[in-house]
């Protein structure tokens, strides 16, 4: 058996799926988003902080190493929100979101692999902001941080 590239499995129509763990990590009412950089796919757009999962890597410790490299937090992570499937161009991804807490003591996040980073409010959701496959969560995100505020 050949071994493909990082954590990309061929699919029978050719194309490739990429496992991606991404964090929904609320506090005081506002949740965590991280803007990719430029050159990046889908350039531009805010996201929910995470990455690729390498071959062989539990999930939920790719998600942890992801936001300790790219906003510098140490965060626990929890259940599942939601997952999705979504095709681009070139690529499709199976998005994995799961709940976050930053552990106590942790720094503040801070943009250290991302273009920018920024806690969002509820009404500060704007789905044309986001990479598409993103939209479907948008919603749960939204009542999280309505039960969030109660
Ligand atoms: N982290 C994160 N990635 C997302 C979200 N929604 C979404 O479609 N993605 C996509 C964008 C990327 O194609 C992929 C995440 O891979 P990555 O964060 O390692 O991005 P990358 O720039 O290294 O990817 P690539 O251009 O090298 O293929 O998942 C999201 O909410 N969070």
């Amino acid at each position: 058996m050949t071994s493909s590239a990082q954590s990309e499995l061929v699919t029978p129509a050719g194309a490739t799926t990429v496992l991606v763990a991404a964090a929904i990590l609320i506090e005081d009412g506002r949740v965590l988003l991280t803007q990719r950089k430029r050159g990046a796919h889908l350039e531009g757009a805010w996201e929910f902080p995470g990455g690729k999962v390498e071959p062989g890597e539990d999930p939920r410790d790719a998600l942890a190493r992801e936001l300790r490299e790219e906003v510098g937090i140490d965060a626990a992570v929890g259940d599942i929100v939601e997952v999705t499937f979504h095709r681009y161009p070139m690529k499709a991804v199976l998005l994995l979101f799961y709940r976050a807490t930053r552990c106590t003591g942790s720094p503040e996040p801070r943009a250290l692999d991302v273009a920018d980073v920024r806690w969002a409010a509820a009404e500060a959701l704007r789905e044309d902001e986001f990479p598409p496959a993103d939209i479907v969560v948008l919603s749960k995100v939204r009542k999280l941080l309505a039960s969030a505020a109660r």
